[in-house]
């Protein structure tokens, strides 16, 4: 007879006598064997078969996949050692990427951690064990009453803590048959991660009220008013199965404030946010309304935004509304192609081979050209700007690559035509122009390019080969732009000659032009800085550098797909 393993028990039939050994299995390999070896010439087996279970019975690998095995078993029995430690691992391992950003270059182990970090495997583990670590069932809930309606198949008892935190769920009159059902879980809230309230449900009873002909006004008052426990009587919905929460980080391109907004469904629900902020999209299971958490925010529930498809109509019909009260010359405006609501972002790592180049926006004469001028002074090694093309002939003294890069006029016009030129013009009869590729041979070359180019280039330039870091240069108000500009007897740059002031029309020609550029581009703008004081301008542009250098910052998701 072969001796037979069952389970966790081993049972060995030796000498005729069956013996139950409830042994660690690896520890009844071993017994198997001894059993074995000591009944050989009573087993009906031929020796080929009985040396190869004897190899088998001895085989290390068996050994240890058994050992393996028990151990996995114990540890998912004893529930306090399978409890996660943190369920924030994914965020540990960014604020290790920062700490270790200015360090790679100090050791080969740091740089190799960096770039462990970075791979994708390893942080999709770290999100799926946060994920499933950030599962939360508190709290604890009192026994179920023992009543229960005879179709008890078809009913769930819910019963919630009530605390300050508010449930996460919204509910409506359902059109076709007038029940209060559960319109909405808010991911993160108390009900999502009760795990037991689902879209759908239909709401019987709160607290032992029978809610049938109430309405959800009525059914929120219940709620308000009961303390304690609250216990909802739910026929479910088809089951299935909770909705994953996507990873989705945006940043938005509109102010959202839900306390005005006409259209949210529920304001309590709602999520305020201002232009810029980062969003992290945890659902887009209802078309008109998302469910998002502001990135960063320790509050895990999520609140209710437009989605892109609603902002979309909304931006849509006040641009329609607008050119109806406006004559077309003063409407030219709202016809701008982009309609900015979300954009996917990213966070992109600095690499120091790579630096992302520096563009400066702003209206002509804010003074985007003195802060390039005097950044590549201070520190000329570190910060290059493209050199010009132009179709005129050198003076004397000029030398071809330095001063321009000079070529004939038929060639310029052919790259022209081809579209490699970020922007080009004609003066004096000459092209002059700079072209795409020498700002990419800047960056290729490991220096930081840093070009102002007219605000109409940006388009050309935000592109995953160049990576742009946008800095929109802001004038302030009249008052101050006229008394510094004045002040530090500032050149007019309307002035061909370039040898007298401002004047007051130039002035506000320079906050006209700042408007139609916020108005057309402002969503691509990754920072602002306010020249009035130029001191304080240069020193904030040498920050914002520096961060550039050693932060990893938000960027569109598209550059890295
Ligand atoms: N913060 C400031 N305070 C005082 N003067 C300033 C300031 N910023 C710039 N200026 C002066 O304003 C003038 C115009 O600046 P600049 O030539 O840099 O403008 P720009 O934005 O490059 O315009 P353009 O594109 O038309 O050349 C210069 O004389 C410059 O020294």
């Amino acid at each position: 007879m072969i001796p037979v393993s069952r389970g966790r028990g081993c049972i060995v039939e030796y000498n005729h006598q069956t013996c139950l050994f409830f042994l660690p299995p690896y520890i009844a390999l071993t017994g198997l064997l001894v059993s074995l070896e000591g009944s050989r010439g009573a087993i009906s087996a031929s020796k080929e078969d009985l040396d190869f279970l004897s190899t088998l019975l001895q085989n290390k690998e068996l050994h240890s996949i058994v050992k393996l095995h028990k151990t996995l078993v114990d540890r998912v029995r004893d529930d306090r050692r399978c409890s996660p430690v943190l369920s924030s691992s994914m965020q540990i391992s960014l604020d290790v990427l920062e700490v270790l950003m200015p360090r790679i270059s100090l050791s080969d182990t740091s740089k190799q951690l960096f770039h462990l970090l970075q791979k994708p495997h390893i942080q999709g583990i770290l999100c799926s064990h946060d994920a499933v670590a950030q599962k939360d069932y508190l709290p604890r809930l009192p026994d179920l009453p023992q009543e229960m309606d005879d179709d008890e198949e078809t009913i769930k008892i819910v019963q919630l803590v009530k605390s300050t935190e508010p449930l996460g769920a919204t509910i409506k009159t359902d059109e076709e048959n007038g029940k209060i059902i559960i319109a909405r879980v808010m991911h993160g809230g108390a009900a999502d991660r009760s795990g037991l309230i689902n879209v759908g449900d239909e709401v019987c009873e709160v607290n032992g009220i029978n809610v049938e002909g109430k309405s959800p006004a009525d059914v929120l008052q219940i709620l308000q008013h009961s303390e304690g426990t609250i216990t909802f009587k739910l026929i479910p919905a088809d089951p299935k199965g909770g909705a994953r929460e996507s990873k989705m980080k945006v940043r938005a391109h509109f102010d959202f404030n839900t306390d005005v907004d006409p259209y949210i469904p529920c304001k309590e629900a709602g999520l305020s946010f201002n232009k810029r902020e980062i969003l992290h999209i945890v659902s887009q299971d209802d078309p008109y309304w998302w469910q998002a958490r502001k990135e960063g925010d320790r509050n895990m529930r999520a609140g209710l935004i437009p989605s892109k498809a609603l902002q979309e109509r909304k931006i849509i019909h006040e641009r329609l509304s607008m050119s109806d009260h406006k004559k077309k010359s003063e409407s030219d405006d709202y016809d701008r192609e982009d309609i900015a609501t979300y954009e996917e972002v990213v966070k992109l790592y600095p690499r120091p081979e790579l630096p992302r180049p520096i563009v400066l926006i702003g209206p002509p004469g804010v003074g985007r050209n003195e802060l390039k001028r005097r950044i590549m002074e201070i520190n000329p090694d570190k910060y290059h700007t493209p050199v010009p093309h132009t179709s005129r002939s050198p003076r004397i003294g000029e030398v071809n690559g330095k001063e321009y890069n000079f070529v004939s006029r038929e060639l310029m016009e052919e790259q022209i035509a081809r579209g490699e030129f970020l922007e080009f013009g004609e003066y004096k009869g000459n092209l002059y122009g700079t072209s795409l590729e020498s700002v990419k041979s800047i960056i290729r070359s490991g220096l930081t390019c840093i070009i102002n180019p007219h605000y109409q280039a940006l388009k050309m330039l935000r592109t995953p080969d160049i990576k742009p870091y946008i800095i929109y240069i802001k004038p302030p108000p009249f008052d101050t732009l006229k008394s510094t500009r004045n002040a530090a007897f500032a050149m007019s740059t309307f002035d061909e000659t370039n040898s007298r002031g401002f004047t007051d029309d130039e002035f506000n020609e320079i906050l006209r032009s700042s408007k139609r550029i916020e108005f057309l581009y402002d969503h691509w703008f990754d920072e602002t800085i306010v020249n009035d004081d130029f001191k304080m301008a240069l020193e904030q542009l040498l920050e914002i550098d520096h961060k550039l250098k050693t932060e990893p910052l938000w960027a569109p998701a598209a550059w890295l797909q």
